[in-house]
């Protein structure tokens, strides 16, 4: 076995591996990038980007099938599934072409390919190939797709974020196991593609939001686009002919595919965490500080989806950076850094779209609460889109605290709020900012006035 000794361990080769690897030669670290996969990251190669991809080709399809309300005539409208897989493919191996050029450019011996598992606080054993020694470790490791227990016999009939993209042709029928970003954004594009899709989720909320009148806008929204079933939990599993029957309380259905999108637990399990003197908790996951990523007690630190704190790609680049930085930084005898946090922001890229921003809703906080209603809003109108609502939280003194929101292209509200409030902003100051007409941005001067009209 060979031996080598490092400055700082990175595990995993995705964005917030990279990002700590790249952090921690910059301060000058012999940094060492371990990856035990196909590599490209989660994002680009399983996540964010074929995902979008779907999407974007179910906008398409949907913008033609519902032309007909703006006068314009599209016929016979026909979704060539191997066509649409093939272009999620070609341009998913584009995304993944450009991770691996982007790490052309580092040193190739600070790169070991195999999986990664402590053996002790300092050392690290990389298949059987290769020990290291470090003196401080990134445990990047990332998060991998949950398959509930009834569906763990149906074999390849089950699809996961994995698998979803490999496959040839779309399916007559899917059932999708659960109705958080995944679930939602997957079936309501596989909805649009002409796939029949039924949804399950033993919880009620949609896409993670929590407030009420919003959360009864998305059921209304997403229950007319497929068969929606919350608070409804699958019970068993069985193969049928070419597809599955699944069962619940009270029914049971036949479906070509299943796809699992019931939640992403953290890589942490069966790499030896437990011979490093971290604090696990009853899952394995160990205690860290979430602005120095450290792990309590250790010289490792922890971040991205590895971390399950906030699993989205923006927070993994940026935690990445600041362990790997922070790993230099300690190996070489210096101090870490604990910068502030960035205020939490989190979207769906459904349609209409979902966002969080900051803590999002708060029946307990006794916010003060800001609305908007797009179902009224001019411009939502114009684009036969009117559906949703806005809702902002602040302080009683006004000053803003996060927000929820369900309506078209919130994506960009959604980033003025979080700039907003991880300024500081109160509600006075930022409506007293032009908003121009006609715009969906009008939603967020609606809501502020509600905000404002005490404060004069
Ligand atoms: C379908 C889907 C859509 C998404 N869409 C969005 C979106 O639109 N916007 C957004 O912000 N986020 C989105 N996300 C979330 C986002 O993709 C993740 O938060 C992000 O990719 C996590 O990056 P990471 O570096 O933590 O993990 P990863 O990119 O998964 O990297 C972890 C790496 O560690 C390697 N590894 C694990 N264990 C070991 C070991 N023991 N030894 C060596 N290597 C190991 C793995 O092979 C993997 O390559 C989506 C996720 C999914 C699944
Ligand atoms: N647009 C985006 O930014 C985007 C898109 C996709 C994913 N992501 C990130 O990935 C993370 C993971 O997303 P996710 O949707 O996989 O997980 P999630 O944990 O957010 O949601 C999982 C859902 O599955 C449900 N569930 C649990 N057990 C189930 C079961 N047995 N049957 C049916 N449903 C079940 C849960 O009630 C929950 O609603 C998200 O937290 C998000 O940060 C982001």
């Amino acid at each position: 076995m060979r031996e080598i000794v490092c400055d700082v361990a990175v595990i995993g080769a995705g964005t917030a591996g990279i990002g700590a690897h790249r952090a921690a030669l910059k301060e000058g670290a012999r940094s060492v990038l371990i990856e035990q996969g196909p590599g490209g990251t989660t994002c680009a190669r399983v996540g964010c980007m074929p995902s979008k991809l779907l999407i974007s080709a179910a906008e398409a399809a949907h913008g033609a099938q519902s032309a007909d309300v703006f006068g314009v005539r599209v016929a016979d409208v026909r979704v060539d599934g191997p066509a649409v897989l093939r272009r999620v493919r070609r341009l998913r191996d584009d995304f993944v072409g450009s991770v691996f050029e982007g790490l052309e450019n580092l040193p190739p011996e600070s790169r070991l390919t195999g999986r990664a598992v402590f053996e002790g606080p300092d050392t690290l054993r990389v298949d059987d190939h290769t020990r290291l020694r470090f003196k401080a470790a990134v445990l990047a490791t990332g998060s991998s797709p949950s398959v509930p227990e009834p569906l763990r016999s149906l074999s390849d009939r089950v699809l996961t974020t994995d698998t979803l993209f490999e496959i040839d042709d779309l399916p007559d029928s899917l059932a999708v196991l659960g109705a958080g970003p995944v679930g939602l954004e997957l079936a309501q594009a596989m909805a649009r593609l002409g796939v029949r899709v039924s949804v399950f989720d033993p919880g009620n909320s949609l896409g993670g939001l929590r407030d009420p009148d919003l959360s009864r806008a998305a059921r209304e929204i997403f229950s007319a686009a497929f068969d929606l079933r919350l608070g409804t939990e699958v019970e068993a599993g069985e193969v049928e002919g070419e597809g599955v029957r699944l069962s619940w309380k009270g029914g049971s259905g036949r479906f070509t595919r299943v796809l699992s999108a019931a939640g992403r637990p953290p890589n942490v399990r069966g790499i030896g965490l437990e011979e490093t003197g971290a604090k696990l908790d009853e899952r394995g996951s160990p205690a860290f500080d979430p602005r120095s990523q450290r792990c309590e007690g250790t010289s490792l630190f922890i971040a991205g989806d590895a971390n399950a704190d906030r699993p989205i790609l923006h927070e993994a680049s940026r935690q990445g950076r600041i362990a790997g930085r922070n790993a230099a930084r300690l190996a070489s005898g210096g101090s870490v850094e604990r910068p502030e946090r960035w205020t939490m922001l989190a979207m769906v890229f459904s349609q209409p779209q979902i966002a969080a921003v900051g803590g999002g809703f708060d029946g307990e906080a006794g916010h003060r609460v800001g609305r908007a209603d797009f179902c009224d809003q001019g411009r939502a109108r114009a684009m036969d889109r009117a559906q949703g609502g806005l809702r902002l939280y602040a302080e009683p003194d006004g000053r803003l605290v996060g927000a929820e929101m369900i309506g078209p292209e919130v994506e960009h509200l959604a980033h003025l709020v979080a700039h907003a409030v991880q300024d500081g902003l109160d509600a006075k100051t930022f409506r007293d900012r032009p908003f121009y007409h006609p715009t969906l941005e009008e939603a967020l001067d609606t809501a502020l006035a509600g905000l404002t009209e005490r404060d004069g």
